[in-house]
Formats: C-alpha cells, sequence, structure tokens
C-alpha cells in the first residue's frame, strides 16, 4: 500500500463534529468555532523513547499517543474535539500494523467523539507518531497552572507509579496475569475527561496532567503560580499491589514514575466537598494530598513531607535532551 492509498484507508467516512467544515482532503482542515476558547496541543511519542517492541503493540502505540494529547486537553480543563497525525514510518513495518495504529487511535477518539481531520505521512528510520488535539472550553475558563493560591488543598486523580511499574514489569517480561492491571495502566491510560469537564463549575482550579512524575508537576504549578507545594508522602494514592509487589521502589514509582495521564491540581478548601462529588460522579477517585503556601522560604518549589521531615521535591522525570 502506497501513501495514497493510506491515506484513503484512514479518511473517515463522516465528520461527528459539526465544527468540521472541511476533514481530510485539501491543503488543510477548517473548522467554525464560535463560543469557546480553542485549545490546541501536540505530544510526539517516538519509537525506543516512548515505546519499543516489548512495551507496546501498534493498537497501543496510537491508543497512547491520542491518550497523552487529550490528557493536555484536560489539564486545561477541556474538551477533546479532532485532532492531526503526523506520522513517520519506516519500510519494516506492514500495513497491517500501521492499520492497527490508527484503530488505536480510533477507539479512543470514538470514546470522546472526536473527528480526525487531517495529517501528513512520511518514510524515515524510525516510527515516529505526532499527534495535534484541538480542543474547546467555554470562553475565559481554561484552567491554569498558574492559579494556585495560599490554603488551597492539593489533588491527585487515581493512583500514581502505575504507569512505570507496568512499564517495568514489560521491560523485564514478567508480563503474567498478575501483572496485567499496571500493564493495562502503561498500554491504555485514561485521560480525566469527564471529570474535569463536571467540575466546571468551581470557579479556580490550577491543573497539570501527570506525564513526568508529580515531583515534576508539582514543581511546575509551584513555580508557574510562585506558591510553595508542600505534599505529603503518606497520602499520595498508589496500587496495593505495588507496595506489595515493589516496596523498596515505592518512592521512586509514585514521584517519578510518569505517563500515568492523571491530573493534579489545587482548589480552595471552600470547594473541596463539591469537588469530591464531581469526582464520585464521574467514578474518579481522588485524593487530597497537601496543601499550597504562601511563604518566602517555600515559593516556587514543591516540598515532601516524608518520613516526619520536609524536604525539597526535586523535579525529576524523563528529561529528552540531554547533552
Ligand atoms: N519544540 C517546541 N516548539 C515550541 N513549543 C514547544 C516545543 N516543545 C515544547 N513546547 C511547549 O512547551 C510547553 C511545555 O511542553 P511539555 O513539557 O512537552 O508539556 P507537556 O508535559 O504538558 O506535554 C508547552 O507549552 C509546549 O507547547
Ligand atoms: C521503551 C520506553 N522507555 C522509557 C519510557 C518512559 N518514558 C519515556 S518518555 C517519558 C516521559 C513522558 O514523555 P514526554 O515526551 O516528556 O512527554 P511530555 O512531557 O511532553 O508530556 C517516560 C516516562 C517508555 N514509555 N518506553
Ligand atoms: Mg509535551
Ligand atoms: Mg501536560
Ligand atoms: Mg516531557
Amino acid at each position: 500500500m502506497e501513501e495514497f492509498d493510506f491515506i484513503q484507508s484512514i479518511k473517515p467516512k463522516y465528520y461527528r463534529q459539526s465544527s468540521v467544515i472541511k476533514g481530510i482532503g485539501d491543503d488543510a482542515a477548517i473548522l467554525r468555532h464560535t463560543n469557546n476558547d480553542i485549545i490546541m496541543t501536540m505530544d510526539t511519542m517516538v519509537e525506543n523513547i516512548h515505546f519499543n517492541e516489548m512495551t507496546t503493540a501498534p493498537f497501543h502505540i496510537g491508543y497512547r499517543a491520542l491518550a497523552a494529547n487529550i490528557s493536555d486537553i484536560a489539564a486545561m480543563g477541556g474538551k477533546p474535539v479532532s485532532y492531526l497525525v503526523s506520522i513517520t514510518v519506516p519500510d519494516r513495518w506492514s500495513a497491517e500494523e500501521l492499520q492497527e495504529i490508527y484503530q488505536g487511535m480510533t477507539a479512543l477518539a470514538n470514546a470522546y467523539h472526536m473527528d480526525l481531520i487531517g495529517g501528513d505521512t512520511v518514510s524515515g528510520e524510525h516510527l515516529s507518531l505526532s499527534i495535534t488535539v484541538l480542543g474547546t472550553v467555554n470562553n475565559g475558563k481554561a484552567r491554569y497552572r498558574n492559579t494556585a493560591r495560599e490554603h488551597d488543598i492539593i489533588f491527585v486523580t487515581g493512583t500514581l507509579g502505575d504507569s512505570a511499574y507496568g512499564l517495568h514489569l514489560l521491560l523485564n517480561e514478567q508480563d503474567d496475569a498478575a501483572s496485567q492491571y499496571f500493564i493495562h495502566r502503561h498500554q491504555m491510560p485514561s485521560p480525566r475527561v469527564s471529570f474535569i469537564n463536571q467540575a466546571r463549575p468551581i470557579e479556580r482550579m490550577a491543573l497539570n496532567d501527570v506525564s513526568d512524575g508529580i515531583a515534576n508537576e508539582a514543581n511546575e504549578i509551584a513555580a508557574a503560580s510562585d506558591k510553595g507545594m508542600l505534599l505529603d508522602f503518606d497520602r499520595i494514592p498508589y496500587h496495593d499491589l505495588l507496595a506489595k509487589n515493589s516496596p523498596d521502589n515505592l518512592y521512586q514509582w509514585i514521584l517519578s514514575g510518569g505517563e500515568d495521564f492523571e491530573l493534579i491540581g489545587t482548589v480552595p478548601p471552600e470547594d473541596w466537598d463539591r469537588l469530591m462529588e464531581y469526582a464520585k460522579l464521574t467514578d474518579t477517585k481522588l485524593t487530597s494530598i497537601g496543601k499550597v503556601v504562601d511563604n518566602e522560604k517555600f515559593n516556587g518549589k514543591a516540598w515532601l513531607r516524608y518520613q516526619g521531615q520536609l524536604k525539597i521535591l526535586d523535579k525529576s522525570g524523563y528529561t529528552h535532551l540531554k547533552r
């Protein structure tokens, strides 16, 4: 199958979103939105950096890459609407494998009523998938990292470390039945779109998604808001089996693991009960893990209460372009 046939094969038969004026088939796509702000985000996944043949089947490559982007839309408080895909394909990848990558994206796009509206296809040495997702949020209502204030409660959704532990199990060929939960969390992450849209009535919320581990993401909120983020290690949620199977590395998994695509944020204490309600309504695990302080000594950084001591929680996680 060459380029033209491939594009024909992935072209949607219809578009779900009325905002799509022109999808695949011209020089560019055209959308029409009048009442919303448009959110645009792009993330790339590259063979041997974000996945390899031990960790991720073609279906899951597509699924995870789109999930990572949808998670950034959720982290802005919005809804995903449409996406563009740029794919670089080595000769050794078969037509079937390419279709499976797209099936992985389509499965997730169906769940969110999203439309594939364009992209680009080229040959190259390593498989690389760059996705741009467009989302919407009511005018002026996007959630920013720089809005944390003193006394806010710091929350996180779900459990942390699952994806990184799943990756570890896959890389060490421990993908037995007992490991399936963690492997599933690595291969098919669930961005927190419904929870964050349910929580729309809450006036102020600083928000970030956990792609690089909360040590990183908590520091990003602290720096953007110029506040101190005080986290309590004992309150950070993790799966029972993680503590049971890998107690020695628990600290590492939950703070620096990354790729959980959960949300970390802050809300005023008076909004906490309401946020818990929204979590219940959307079947979302929600945990309070600390509080925001405004104090010269603490501002701009994340701090961790661990074994009775308060210490700086350094940024960790995956860093590209290390030289
Ligand atoms: N090569 C680039 N060119 C322009 N902007 C970039 C580039 N790489 C990252 N950014 C921007 O830098 C910010 C941080 O990116 P990143 O750490 O990848 O965010 P996230 O973890 O949410 O994906 C975002 O606003 C992103 O759009
Ligand atoms: C084979 C393999 N090795 C290592 C990892 C771990 N890993 C790769 S990138 C990354 C961090 C997240 O990716 P990045 O491109 O930094 O995403 P962004 O911060 O832009 O959301 C992690 C934890 C992986 N997923 N697969
Ligand atoms: Mg990114
Ligand atoms: Mg993000
Ligand atoms: Mg990163």
